[in-house]
């Protein structure tokens, strides 16, 4: 029997999407040891294999069928839109999408005035400012503590992840605009889901009754 492979984001997403699968009966407790390099592991009695990805590859592993389902944030779908099915909503890595900045910067941006705006997510950035605002704005891509680019001057505004919002807080940022809401999804190679469709829905209905159950 051909095995069905699971992608996992890395961080954050991974030991949530985890839980949900131990709650439905598809167990994988070697991924659970965290000092373990192993990069891929196999569940035989169910014909699985699971591997922990870096989130914004989750999308690539399963557009070219490496992976036949991929739980990742809906900011990453958003960000390299792969060509694959978005199935679920898991409900569970709930944030949302926001330009954020000083206070000083929401003129800026209700005037249209030509800034520079930092993110990891050059792509969301660029749809929200070009098509849906209809601002010219330069955006600049970083990697990581976006929210010191307005603190040093870099940009004026950032395009990033607020969850708590502790992090803007303590940098004396706010958030300016929100973009959309953001959860953890789960998607589905397209093949895959036709050539495996009983083993690959029977996956699906059960995350979605025990979705439904929470
Ligand atoms: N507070 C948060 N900050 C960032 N991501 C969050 C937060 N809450 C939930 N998420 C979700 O978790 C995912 C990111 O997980 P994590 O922060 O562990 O990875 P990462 O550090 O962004 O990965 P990378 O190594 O690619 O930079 C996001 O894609 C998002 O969907
Ligand atoms: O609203 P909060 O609860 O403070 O969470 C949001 C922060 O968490 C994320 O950063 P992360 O910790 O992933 O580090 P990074 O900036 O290096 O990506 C995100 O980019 C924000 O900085």
């Amino acid at each position: 029997m051909r095995y069905i492979t699971i992608a996992l984001s890395k961080g954050r997403l991974a030991k949530k999407a985890l839980e949900i699968f131990e709650h439905i009966g598809i167990t994988c407790d070697e991924m659970k040891d965290e000092n373990t390099r192993k990069l891929i592991f196999t569940n035989e009695e169910l014909g699985l294999k699971f591997f922990l990805a870096k989130p914004s590859d989750v999308p690539t592993y399963v557009e070219y069928g490496a992976a036949d389902i991929g739980i990742v944030g809906k900011d990453t779908l958003l960000e390299e839109g792969r060509t694959l099915y978005e199935v679920y909503d898991l409900k569970v890595g709930n944030c949302k999408m926001c330009v954020c900045g000083p206070s000083s910067a929401k003129e800026k941006l209700q005037h249209h005035e030509l800034i520079r705006v930092a993110s990891k997510y050059p792509n969301i950035a660029k749809d929200y400012f070009y098509n849906k605002k209809h601002q010219t704005v330069e955006i600049i891509k970083l990697n990581g503590s976006v929210e010191l680019a307005p603190i040093v001057g870099l940009a004026e505004v950032i395009v990033d992840i607020v969850e708590t919002g502790a992090t803007l807080r303590e940098n004396g940022l706010e958030v300016l605009e929100e973009i959309c809401p953001l959860s953890a999804r789960v998607v589905v190679n397209q093949v895959s889901m036709k050539m495996e469709n009983e083993r690959i829905n029977k996956i699906l209905s059960d995350l979605r009754k025990y979705m439904e159950n929470c």
